[in-house]
């Protein structure tokens, strides 16, 4: 079905939907990383960036917080574009696992497979394939110089979650080195795991994440910078990886309920893509049982609800200025 909707639409279905989703209660901040406990738990923001540049922020748009899982989404865009997209099938994988995201059952139960780069696993193993191999710096650089281009601006490191991560991430440890033993860590085991930690610690804001989205919305093309960023066929590819995985052990419930690819952290972040049409970001500290924020979770999907949204439904959307 064909649909027309205006700018004005999109703004008032997002106030509507910032505004219902703010007082809900329920959901915890993640603890595990001890800077996240404490960060304040009524931020709340919800950014959309549309295609033709316009960036619509409510709320605490301009906080940066820790980016967490939402950096895979990047860096699988980086493995992508550096090695191609049949290279990081193989090499990673591409399957959900069902499970939680830092599991390790899952990664025995794939026999020896990463299974995605949106897990820690795969995360991980993405980290450790970005070139120029064996060189920690310009790795590192590759990989912020990739999301600085995505958001048409650069993500800052929060030191204080990037210690409070390394001197905690003993799952992760266990996780690297049993990747290592079936030969999916293709560089230097701690620096592919500390790589991917420093990335989990840059701070961002809704702002960003929203034009990183619509970025990915975009065929790779920053609407806000005009910068050609990425390959065209790497958007539906990494939109299937979110599509398949984003909210890990409730991805199935959030897509059913959503339609609306997207993929959360435990900082409270959550990014949608709708190919073709925009990004939307949304972020709130307090998450649910399997790691998503339970405010943007409720934010992002009435706003695709109200205004008929989704990948699933036939909706030809054209949007009028
Ligand atoms: N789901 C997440 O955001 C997890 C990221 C976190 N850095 C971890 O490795 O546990």
């Amino acid at each position: 079905m064909n649909k027309t909707i205006t700018v004005a639409q999109i703004r008032q279905a997002a106030q509507e939907a910032f505004d219902e989703s703010r007082n809900l209660k329920g959901g915890a901040n993640a603890d595990y990383i001890p800077y996240l406990a404490n960060i304040d738990s009524n931020l709340f923001g919800l950014s959309i960036t549309l295609l033709d540049g316009q960036v619509i922020n409510i709320g605490d748009t301009d906080y940066k917080f820790g980016i967490e899982s939402i950096s895979k989404v990047p860096t699988a865009i980086l493995a992508m574009q550096q090695h191609g997209t049949a290279t990081v099938l193989k090499m990673i994988g591409a399957d959900a696992t069902g499970l939680p995201f830092n599991s390790i059952f899952a990664i025995l139960l794939e026999n020896d497979h990463p299974s995605t780069p949106l897990v820690n696993a795969g995360a991980i193993t993405a980290c450790s394939m970005i070139t120029p191999k064996g060189d920690s710096d310009a790795k590192w650089k590759a990989i912020v110089d990739n999301i600085t281009k995505l958001c048409g601006s650069a993500p800052q490191l929060i030191d204080e979650l990037y210690k409070s991560e390394s001197d905690t991430n003993f799952n992760n440890r266990a996780i690297a080195w049993l990747l290592k033993n079936y030969n999916r860590i293709y560089d230097d085991v701690p620096m592919s795991l500390d790589l991917y930690t420093r990335q989990c610690s840059l701070g961002v804001t809704t702002s960003q994440l929203s034009v990183m989205a619509a970025t990915i919305a975009n065929n790779g093309c920053n609407p806000l910078t005009g910068d050609k960023v990425f390959d065209p066929d790497i958007t539906p590819k990494v939109t299937s990886l979110i599509a398949t995985v984003g909210f890990y052990e409730h991805t199935g419930d959030w897509l059913y309920t959503s339609g609306l690819p997207a993929k959360s952290g435990v900082g409270g972040g959550v990014l949608g893509v709708l190919p073709g049409i925009m990004g939307i970001a949304a972020f709130a500290p307090p998450l649910d049982s399997a790691g998503n924020s339970v405010k943007a979770q409720a934010a992002i999907k009435s706003f695709a609800n109200k205004l008929g949204l989704g990948i699933f439904n036939g909706n030809n959307i054209t949007i009028q200025k």
